[in-house]
């Protein structure tokens, strides 16, 4: 039997993520920067299993020899690197019109869809997903597979970096320095920073589960995205009901476009 092979990329605000389906099955997946110009052009002329191997370091023991050229589906929520692709010579562009979910408004990120998709289909309807992200976004579904709307913030690192970009005096704090929970009421300027930016998400995430909660009882609640796992670990400190039952699937995307074209 022949194997069909393909390359979904999702890019994102900050980076770029990949994965390889096998026939229907999602063999693997990465995180990259995005793409220079001049290398989605090499790779548009000449798409090849070498090509991609350098460009997203695919893993090069493949148990099959992909198709030429290596099909490409891709959903972008960065117009401007979408783009540089429309020259790729086997492309399937995902938008909105390919996800099966009713009452999406036109302006509905991509992303958005497809994750409240991967996550009704792979953990059940109603789902509430929140995409912790370059923006941290709140997306559900209920169980008729209708969209019921969703929230946008700056997302964790965003936070963080727009204290330390747009002030005069704070310093520039990435995510994850932390383990534990600092005092809501610091004695230092990082300390400081951290609380404000943690406790105030913290509170948020819980305000919109509960919200979601009452109505949908029980819904399942999917985290997904570059900070889940670490938001998850702050949740369970702070409010560890809640925390207990937060799903985090970092595949919700490739599986709602898996589900949707690769059949
Ligand atoms: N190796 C890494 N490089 C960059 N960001 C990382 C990394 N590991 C975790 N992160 C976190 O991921 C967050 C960005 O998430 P993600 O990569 O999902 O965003 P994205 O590419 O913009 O996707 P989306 O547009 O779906 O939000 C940042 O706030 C950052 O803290
Ligand atoms: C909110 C982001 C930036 C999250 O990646 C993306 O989904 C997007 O650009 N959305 C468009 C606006 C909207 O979803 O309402
Ligand atoms: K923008």
């Amino acid at each position: 039997m022949n194997n069909h092979s393909s390359i979904v990329l999702i890019i994102g605000n900050s980076r770029l993520h990949w994965a390889l389906f096998i026939d229907k099955t999602l063999y693997s997946t990465g995180d990259i920067f995005h793409l220079s110009a001049s290398i989605i052009q090499q790779l548009a002329q000449c798409p090849t299993l070498d090509n991609w191997l350098t460009a997203i370091s695919l893993p090069n023991n493949l148990p099959i020899i992909p198709d030429y050229p290596i099909p490409l589906i891709l959903a972008s929520v960065v117009p401007s690197q979408t783009a540089l692709w429309q020259s790729y010579p086997h492309l399937r562009l995902i938008t909105l019109e390919d996800v099966p979910l009713e009452r999406m408004y036109p302006t509905l990120g991509i992303d958005r869809a497809l994750a409240v998709w991967g996550a009704g289909i792979t953990w059940g309807f109603p789902t509430l997903v929140i995409d912790a992200g370059t923006a941290l976004t709140f997306t559900g579904a209920d169980n008729h597979q209708c969209f019921v709307g969703g929230a946008i913030l700056p997302g964790l690192g965003l936070q963080f970096a727009s204290l330390g970009q747009e002030t005069g005096q704070l310093p520039l704090l990435k995510p994850g320095l932390m383990i534990s929970l600092p005092l809501h009421f610091a004695m230092n300027t990082s300390d400081a920073i951290q609380s404000g930016v943690i406790y105030t998400l913290l509170s948020g995430i819980k305000d919109f589960i509960e919200a979601w909660w009452r109505l949908f009882p029980g819904s399942q609640v999917v985290m997904t995205g570059g900070d889940s796992n670490l938001l998850k670990t702050y949740l369970y400190q702070q409010v560890p009901d809640i925390a207990e039952r937060l799903i985090v699937d970092n595949y919700l995307i490739f599986q709602g476009i898996g589900n949707i074209v690769i059949r």
